[in-house]
């Protein structure tokens, strides 16, 4: 048997409500002064206000950064490492969608190590220590709470990542009550991209592609199809919004372990280049990435294709069913009222080689990809995304 390692993070809490054992599971190990990195739309919201009462009640000072901006640039991530600076705090919490976390967990590193950013870029670069960490997620989502990832953007276009266990946080709290508010256009965007996580695991071509990652991806799969659809119909649906954030997290744990691919590769491009929302961006590429990946992957594609479609079972053989899958994921973006194409979204057509350079760019992502993407080709996925 192949050999592999799987890091998570040391603990888990899932409930509703969960947010409420922030004091009692945390608030010792993040120390008396505490950043709450955030988004200024979730503190109008008041999602934010039971974890700081929280950590108050405790004792603690809580210093709010709440200036973090989907697709977060790096000028953020160093206000939010001045600003805790300032403050001498001893702990980071994040709360929010993935762009919160995700400066969260870089401020963490920053603040704990001094080290500069420009030297953690990459795979398993960042020198640490980091101060202590929580993440609790609002999105369901990137996963971010449960991966070593995180992204930003860099000189205005790039997205650029660190990826280090160092950005593990300490606790990973997932409270589906707080998703419950969450926008429709939100929730379908961040739903595929959590479904875009375990397909691209599931077939990822790393080296660490392992059984963990690959149960984690089909039970993840199993809860984000057999969800999606109910929550759009009924953003308030408890149970459904549940099944999500838990899908998101498990896709997020077999990703962090099983790399993600050319869907995450090509949608950059759009993130970076037209600020696109990162699901969104994912859902545009995705039926036409799993077409060209299909000579290669129809095996694992055909497996899963009845986790997220469980009809898509009866049919043969896998090569078919595999086009299937592509098909019904993109029937399943039109239904929840994602928009299809990139011209749909004011994309110009001569835009697309300058965005097929960039997607080249994503080294990192490619190299796991299923089946080899040359420029050429990621310019007539593009194409047909177009
Ligand atoms: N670290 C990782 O492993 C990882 C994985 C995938 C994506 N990402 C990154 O994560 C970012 C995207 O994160 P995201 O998709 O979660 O979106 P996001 O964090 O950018 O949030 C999108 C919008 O949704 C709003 N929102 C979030 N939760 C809400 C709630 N409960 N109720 C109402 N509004 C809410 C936010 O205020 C924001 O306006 C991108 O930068 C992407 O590159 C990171
Ligand atoms: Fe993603």
């Amino acid at each position: 048997m192949q050999a592999f390692q799987f890091h998570t993070v040391p603990a888990i809490r899932f409930a509703e409500g969960a947010v409420e054992d922030l004091a009692r599971l945390a608030a010792a190990r993040l120390g008396p002064r505490i950043l709450l990195v955030t988004d200024p739309g979730l503190r109008r919201l008041g999602l934010i206000d039971p974890a700081r009462r929280q950590l108050e009640t405790a004792g603690s000072h809580v210093t709010i950064f709440d200036a973090v901006e989907p697709d977060p640039a790096e000028a953020t991530l160093h206000r939010a490492v001045a600003a805790g600076r300032q403050a001498a705090v001893t702990g980071v919490v994040g709360l929010g969608g993935g762009s919160s976390l995700d400066v969260a967990k870089l401020a963490a590193l920053l603040l704990g190590s001094g080290e500069p950013l420009d030297e953690a870029w990459g795979v398993g670069r960042a020198r640490g220590p980091r101060l202590p960490l929580v993440l609790i997620p609002t999105t369901a989502g990137t996963g971010s709470e449960v991966t070593p990832v995180a992204i930003l953007t860099v000189g205005g276009e790039e997205k650029r990542g660190v990826s280090s266990p160092l950005l593990l946080p300490d606790l990973a709290l997932l409270d589906p009550l707080l998703t419950l508010g969450l926008p429709g256009p939100v929730t379908a965007a961040t739903g595929i991209d959590a479904m875009v996580h375990a397909i691209e695991a599931y077939a990822s071509a790393s080296p660490n592609n392992n059984p963990l990652s690959r149960a984690l991806a089909r039970e993840a799969l199993r809860l984000l199809g057999g969800h999606i659809r109910q929550v759009m119909a009924d953003g308030s649906d408890r149970a459904a919004r549940g099944a999500m954030l838990l899908g998101a997290m498990l896709a997020g744990q077999a990703f962090a372990n099983a790399p993600v691919a050319a869907v995450h590769a090509l949608a950059y491009p759009l993130g970076g280049m037209f600020h696109l929302a990162h699901g969104l961006s994912n859902a545009l590429v995705l039926p036409h990435v799993l077409r060209f990946n299909a000579p290669a992957a129809a095996a694992a594609y055909a497996r899963i294709a009845p986790d997220a479609f469980p009809d898509l079972a009866a049919i043969a053989p896998e090569e078919r069913r595999a086009l299937a899958f592509a098909d019904r994921l993109a029937g399943l973006c039109r239904d929840l009222g994602l928009p299809a194409r990139l011209r749909d979204l004011d994309i110009p057509r001569e835009a697309l080689p300058r965005m097929a350079r960039a997607a080249m760019q994503q080294t990192r992502l490619l190299v796991n990809n299923p089946r080899p993407v040359t420029e050429g080709d990621a310019l007539a996925i593009y194409e047909a995304a177009w």
